[in-house]
């Protein structure tokens, strides 16, 4: 699931929707980098975000451990283990966004599992979240499609919208009611599996972007196995209109010897993204 803040974009295609990837004419592809909240802890989550945001980051995805990850590999299964470890919390997350936010030009999408929200509440969790953030689901579909009701309802409240998932195993007509159904953008998860244990973009993408743009208009953001800057050019090269980078941010940041190295670190990797979607223009 994946809560981002909303700022408030005019998209002439889809006027409902508050937040979205907007698809640029001259072929901007939006980066969206993912990192563990809380690892190694929430100040430097907090200078995390700044950096990436001053780099140029269009969203930040933004993970909130969570302690049966069903779909996290093992990189940001540790990231997540650290963070638990240490007792930090969704509350501790939220103040720590709730300063960092204003300083941000980027929205932060907040990525986590169903059974928090439903632990805490879907109203009051929506309420809690209120920093105006859009939410990916991690639900089966149907089961989306059950609870959608009441989770449009109150994330509408909220201003938060709703973005959902597909999969190369996701049978057409699921993926058209998903892609249907979904806020902001739709991500398109690369192959199946968990996070982070492939070493190369799933070679049936373009095929599979071929015939998601064949069914909607929204932009769609390819995530899982995107390690390198030229893995992402080709995607890019694809059709995507966003790529997600994951455990290559969270591997930069954990395995760095201080926070600092790891900071540093990644804001010379993000860069180099640029450089190579500047090629690409
Ligand atoms: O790590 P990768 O292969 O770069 O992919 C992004 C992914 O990690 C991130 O979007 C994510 C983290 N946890 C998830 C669980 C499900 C789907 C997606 C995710």
């Amino acid at each position: 699931m994946l809560v981002a803040t909303c700022h408030k974009l005019h998209n002439p295609s889809h006027p409902h929707l508050l937040l979205y990837i907007k698809i640029d004419e001259q072929g901007k592809v939006a980066l969206i980098p993912y990192i563990t909240a809380g690892d190694p802890d929430l100040s430097v989550t907090a200078e995390t975000l700044k950096a990436l945001d001053s780099c140029g980051s269009d969203i930040i995805e933004l993970g909130v451990p969570y302690s049966d990850p069903l779909a996290d590999g093992p990189v940001t299964q540790a990231a997540a283990t650290r963070y638990l470890a240490r007792g930090t919390n969704l509350n501790a997350i939220l103040a720590m966004l709730k300063e960092v936010i204003p300083k941000l030009s980027c929205p932060i999408a907040h990525f986590t599992y169903y059974n928090p929200i439903l632990k805490r509440g879907v109203g009051e969790f929506m309420c809690t979240i209120k920093l105006k953030m859009s939410v990916y689901m991690d639900l089966w579909f149907q089961m989306f499609h059950w609870k959608r009701d009441i989770l449009r309802k109150e994330a509408m409240k909220n201003n938060i919208e709703l973005v959902l998932l597909t999969t190369p195993t996701t049978p057409m007509e699921r993926m058209k009611a998903i892609a249907d159904a979904s806020e902001g953008f739709l991500y398109l998860v690369s192959s199946i599996g968990v996070t982070g244990v492939r070493a190369s973009v799933n070679e049936r993408v373009p095929a599979l972007l071929k015939v998601i743009k064949e069914a909607t208009s929204k932009a769609v953001a390819v995530g899982f196995g995107i390690l390198k800057p030229e893995q992402a050019k080709q995607v890019a090269g694809w059709g995507a209109d966003g790529v997600i980078v994951g455990i290559a941010m969270v591997k930069l940041l954990g395995e760095a010897k201080t926070p600092e190295e790891g900071l540093k670190g990644l804001e010379i990797f993000t860069g180099l993204f640029f450089l190579f979607f500047g090629s690409n223009s």
